[in-house]
């Protein structure tokens, strides 16, 4: 029997008693099934509890803050040229617009199979009431003055054809002036600093409110959410006393005290103005201060630095190797690229916010296996990039992986990645903001219990767009791609009381469910895969 499989565009919905439908709430019975292991000893446990997911999809703003930058002029071209169906003409012919490289609207999640035994999939977008970044109303702020149609031609990252056609929607479009503390970022970066704020950082702070409120009331927005795709900082020095608490950090923003970051103020204005903060980028945003002040507030905080490109392939192939039983014992990853981050980051300080978040992606498949590696054993590990102005924002990874293998054998993968910076990077601010706003209208109730509850602020749901994702305190990191992603689906399926993916497929392992299988088949004719 061929199992073919059908694609299900259809919004579906799902007939079970664990999965009522209202008019504004999706609530569904769900049994979450983990294990205790003391000593040697494994123990089940079973959490029954009900999920809600409030169905109206709100009038979404995204306030970008590096707007201007490659990544941040190519997603408001991407949004722009998806909601108004542009293609355009290149020399392999005409393309269409799309949302590939988001895993939420541009990949699959298998639902089941059809009654002939077929796999039925569908848009993992479909799953649950999501927002289109093609509806969103986009803004933000940047250090430099450029319009953004100006700075689509100056990021040189898509086709002409298709910025000609765009630059009518985006050169009116000028980014906010914005907070720059010079001592975080590159010397390099001055040159681009013509826009920028003055006064105090409380001052400023307030400021970057003002801009957040007055965005959302005059777009008559229902949420706002900021994302830092701004230059990588440098690693703020957390002190007991400056950035340590809540208290202590709202303190040291009134005390203008030198160790608080733009992204920071950023950071603090986002959660006082109610407003999920994600950074893309991998400096230490979130102090302890700001988790404290997230927690306090409940407001999302996510992060750090996106997993695009070189770092998310790196976490794909050391899962499979470690869960193949292969030791990789020398990692080298080079790139060269030729935008205005790799100017950035060719400063020692701002190099070495990068070198940590692609250097530590590796540390929890390392840490699973102890056949392979001892106690603090890790493979050799090095990150090297360098600024080669003309290779622009497609950015050249090469990578070698060196592994023992059976029997003192030793195995090398060599691979040539290039990655079109900021092609691969906007999709996952999409990815981003699309789950960080569905998780807003997640909650959950444990069985006994008669609150309903959010998420954690840290929002470590979104760590399959991250190469250093933020946890909460005393939870693991998880940086294993598709470990990442089946952990979405799955909490995407307990929202519609369907249980977890399991792969398992034991209707098709055994000829007892073989044969019923075929009676079903034999009993109804050929239709297509359908679920009412
Ligand atoms: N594949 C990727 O492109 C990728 C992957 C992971 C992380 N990142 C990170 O995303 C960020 C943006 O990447 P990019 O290629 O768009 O860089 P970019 O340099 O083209 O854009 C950054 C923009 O931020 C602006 N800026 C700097 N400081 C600012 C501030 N305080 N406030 C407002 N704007 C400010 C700059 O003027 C610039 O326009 C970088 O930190 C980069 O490391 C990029
Ligand atoms: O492709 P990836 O490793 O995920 O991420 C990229 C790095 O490889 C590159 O060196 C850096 O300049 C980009 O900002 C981005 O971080």
């Amino acid at each position: 029997m061929s199992s073919s499989t059908s694609n299900l565009n259809e919004i579906f919905t799902v007939r079970s008693d664990k999965c009522k439908y209202t008019e504004d709430t999706i609530i569904s019975d769900f049994k979450y099934e983990s294990t205790l292991v003391e000593g040697n000893v494994v123990i089940p446990v079973e959490t029954k509890m009900q999920f809600k997911t409030e169905r109206a999809v709100p009038k979404v703003g995204v306030m970008l803050v590096g707007l201007g930058g490659n990544n941040g002029c190519t997603c408001i071209a991407g949004a722009i040229a998806n909601k108004l169906g542009m293609t355009w003409n290149t020399k392999e012919g005409e393309k269409k617009s799309n949302y590939w490289g988001s895993v939420m609207m541009s990949s699959t999640v298998k639902l089941g199979n059809d009654a002939r035994g077929n796999s039925v999939f569908t848009p993992m977008k479909n799953m649950l009431p999501m927002v289109d970044p093609s509806q969103v109303v986009w803004g933000g702020w940047d250090i430099n003055s450029m319009n953004l149609g100006d700075a689509m031609r100056r990021s040189k990252v898509l086709d002409w054809d298709l910025q000609q056609k765009l630059y009518e929607n985006m050169k009116d479009i000028v980014p906010l002036p914005s907070v720059y503390f010079p001592d975080f970022i590159a010397a390099n970066q001055s040159e681009r600093a013509d826009h920028v704020l003055t006064g105090t950082k409380q001052e400023q702070m307030e400021h970057i409110r003002k801009d957040i409120s007055d965005f959302k009331a005059k777009h008559q927005l229902d949420k706002v959410i900021l994302l830092w795709t701004a230059n990588t900082e440098r690693f703020a020095c957390v002190e007991e006393g400056v950035n340590d608490t809540k208290e202590n950090m709202l303190h040291s923003i009134q005390r203008d005290e030198a160790e608080i970051s733009a992204s920071t103020i950023f950071a603090v204005a986002s959660i006082l103005e109610g407003c999920t903060f994600i950074n893309g980028s991998p400096q230490n945003t979130f102090v302890p201060g700001v988790v404290d002040l997230a927690r306090h507030k409940k407001v999302f905080i996510a992060g750090d630095d996106f997993k695009s490109g070189q770092t998310k392939m790196k976490s794909v192939l050391v899962d499979f190797l470690v869960g193949a039983g292969i030791k990789p014992v020398s990692i080298v990853s080079y790139n060269h690229l030729g935008n205005n981050d790799g100017k950035n980051l060719s400063a020692p300080s701002q190099f070495r916010s990068k070198e940590i978040s692609k250097s530590n992606v590796v540390d929890d498949m390392v840490e699973s296996n102890r056949i392979l590696f001892e106690e603090d054993e890790h493979p050799d590990h090095v990150v090297v990039i360098k600024h080669v102005p003309y290779v622009g924002d497609s950015k050249r990874a090469l990578d070698e992986y060196t592994s023992e293998i059976f029997m003192g054998g030793v195995n090398t993968i060599s691979m040539h990645n290039t990655c079109e910076d900021s092609l691969l990077a906007t999709p996952l601010i999409y990815d981003l903001v699309i789950l960080a706003e569905l998780c807003d209208r997640i909650s959950v109730k444990k069985e006994g219990e008669s609150e309903w509850e959010q998420f954690h602020p840290v929002l470590s749901l979104l760590s399959y767009m991250l190469k250093a994702p933020l946890v909460p305190n005393g939870a693991p990191v998880v940086n294993a791609l598709f470990t990442q992603r089946q952990a979405i689906i799955n909490v995407l399926r307990a929202c519609l009381g369907l249980g977890p993916e399991n792969h398992m497929s034991l209707e098709h392992r055994f000829e007892s469910n073989l044969a019923q299988l075929q009676e079903a088949i034999s009993s109804r004719p050929e239709k297509k895969a359908r679920i009412d």
